[in-house]
């Protein structure tokens, strides 16, 4: 019997990175969670215990702090970019970088003129997200970025229905032509390029995901999430695919007749779990392939 190595990475999880802009009196805050993770020629550490090939994911973590410094004027995409390139282009046994990146907002402390220079407060709890890969050398080479936005909570109180659906002996679900719908959504968008106006698209598809969210009139949560993915796709040539994933937080219209008490869907019960899991991809079909874009670090082993 043989036994062999199979698909392997490493690398620190989770780096708390603050950085702060103070070229003048006005600051800038930008406030991130980064996770690297390195693939390529180490098989003998595995098997051998051998370290020579091994990068320390010590030293991957000061690299994300020095990069704060160096590297990340932009955008969190552009930041990912530029350490996944560095660990790929100058670390000899890396063949492959995935940087992953979630940004917290803060918004200014709303005194003054546009706001206090160096106050903020947290907003949320909606995050940004970045993943980036990096592989390959000369003609092989693969750049992929896919911007994203989790625990985006959305709730809309009339537009959504929820009816003719397929019924069996167990089906005690009562259709619906009026009911709440609301989600905590985590979507991601994968661009064909790396020549991106990163915070401009972003801006435009949250946009989208939220404007198409609210004017749609919804007979379900699959149709919205079909429809925020088209939205996106046709706004932004630049992104080829997208993926959502959507719990169904459900809102039960509480029952107050056991008390002679009219409840026109105005006091619910809002559950936690279970909970109803939609999750969609809406493509191009002319996408190009993926390769390894969707292929976390985190949770990624199964
Ligand atoms: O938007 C919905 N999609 C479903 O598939 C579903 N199933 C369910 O019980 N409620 C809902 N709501």
């Amino acid at each position: 019997m043989g036994i062999v190595l199979g698909p392997n990475q490493y690398g620190k999880a989770e780096n708390r990175v603050v950085r702060i802009y103070r070229d003048s009196p006005r600051h800038g805050i930008r406030d991130m969670t980064v996770s690297t993770a390195l693939r390529g020629d180490f098989g003998i550490a595995h098997t051998e215990g051998d370290q020579s090939p091994v990068l320390p994911t010590d030293t991957q973590k000061q690299t994300v702090y020095a990069y704060a410094r160096t590297h990340c004027e932009g955008s969190i995409e552009e930041y990912g970019l530029a350490l996944a390139r560095h660990f790929v282009d100058d670390v000899d046994p890396v063949h492959g970088a995935r940087i992953e990146i979630e940004e917290l907002g803060w918004e200014r402390v709303p005194v003054g003129e546009g706001g206090h220079d160096h106050a903020w407060t947290r907003t949320g709890p909606e995050v940004r997200t970045a993943a980036v890969t990096v592989s390959g050398s000369g003609g092989e080479r693969r750049e992929h970025v896919v911007g994203g936005i989790k625990d985006l909570v959305l709730l809309k109180s009339t537009g959504s229905e929820f009816q003719g659906f397929l019924e069996d002996g167990f089906t005690v679900l009562e259709p619906t032509d009026d009911r709440v719908m609301a989600t905590s959504l985590v979507a991601q968008w994968r661009f064909a390029g790396v020549e991106v106006a990163w915070d401009e698209a972003f801006a435009e598809i949250r946009q989208i995901v939220v404007a198409t969210f609210a004017t749609q009139h919804s007979k379900a949560l699959q149709q919205t999430l079909y429809a925020i993915g088209q939205g996106i796709l046709e706004a932004r040539p630049e992104v080829v695919e997208v993926r959502m994933s959507a719990p169904n937080k459900h809102h039960f219209v509480y029952d107050l007749a056991r008390f002679g008490i009219e409840n026109n869907n105005e006091v619910f019960h809002a559950d936690d779990r279970p909970y109803g899991l939609i999750q969609a991809t809406v493509a191009r079909d002319d996408a190009p392939p993926a390769d390894d874009a969707w292929v976390q670090q985190l949770g990624w082993l199964g």
